[in-house]
């Protein structure tokens, strides 16, 4: 079996929303890297979920970063909130502002690091321009809005052309993750096209012990 170093991190948008902190520090124990929240606004994607006050309260519960996907219209006014709630990395999508270059350099001049999301109808070419300013790319394989969808095996590519570009280019610092749809089928697709982060939603936390998920995930990526 090859040894991949990819980190996982659980997505809390599949998990019991009565018992946030509970799900965090189960996957913090079980050996997560960092826990990844998702920010919806029901515009930019149809459906709601977490504002600021979720990132201020499970900072108290874990010393893991927290990386926000924000999926919102209009990403710029959300930066300063989440940066203080104490969010560690902020991934804004090009497709959610005409000002994607600002967006970043806000990102940038906050506490926190910045990340540039792509949707799965979005080429890596209309990120060209920021890729020098990022410490992360997020490439969606799926429609973002919902947890649980299935995996868009066409976007796999991306992860390789963005390896490509980020080795021939030595001003870019990146780490490339991939979101939408990983699970035990998919983990080593998305290890072995050289991700360095995977996010998983449904194939943590479904089925109650996301422990023991998370380890399996872990397992097949070893
Ligand atoms: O951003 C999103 C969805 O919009 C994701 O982060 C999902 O929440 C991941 O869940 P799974 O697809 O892994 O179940
Ligand atoms: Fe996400």
């Amino acid at each position: 079996m090859e040894v991949y170093i990819m980190q996982i991190a659980p997505s809390i948008l599949s998990a019991d929303f009565g018992n946030l902190a509970e799900a965090v520090r189960v996957v913090d124990h079980a050996g997560a890297s960092r826990i990844h929240i998702d920010v919806m606004d029901g515009l930019f994607v149809p459906n709601l979920s977490f504002g600021p006050q979720i990132v201020e309260v499970l900072r108290k519960v874990t010393d893991m970063p927290l990386e926000v996907h924000l999926m919102v219209q209009n990403p710029e006014n959300w930066v300063e909130p989440f940066a203080e709630a104490g969010a560690d990395v902020i991934m804004v999508h090009v497709e959610s502002t005409p000002h994607i270059h600002r967006a970043l350099t806000l990102i940038n001049q906050s506490s926190a690091k910045s990340g540039v999301v792509i949707n799965p109808g979005t080429p890596v070419s209309a990120i060209d321009m920021v890729l020098p300013i990022v410490q992360q790319v997020l490439v969606m394989t799926v429609d973002p809005g919902f947890s649980g969808q299935h995996f868009i095996p066409e976007n796999l590519a991306k992860i390789d052309e963005l390896v490509t570009i980020r080795d021939r280019n030595a001003n870019l610092n990146f780490d490339i993750e991939v979101d939408g749809g990983v699970n035990a089928e998919r983990i080593e697709a998305v290890a072995r096209y050289g991700a360095d982060i995977a996010v998983a939603g449904s194939a943590v936390y479904d089925g109650g012990d996301a422990a023991a998920n998370l380890k399996h995930l872990k397992e097949l990526i070893r």
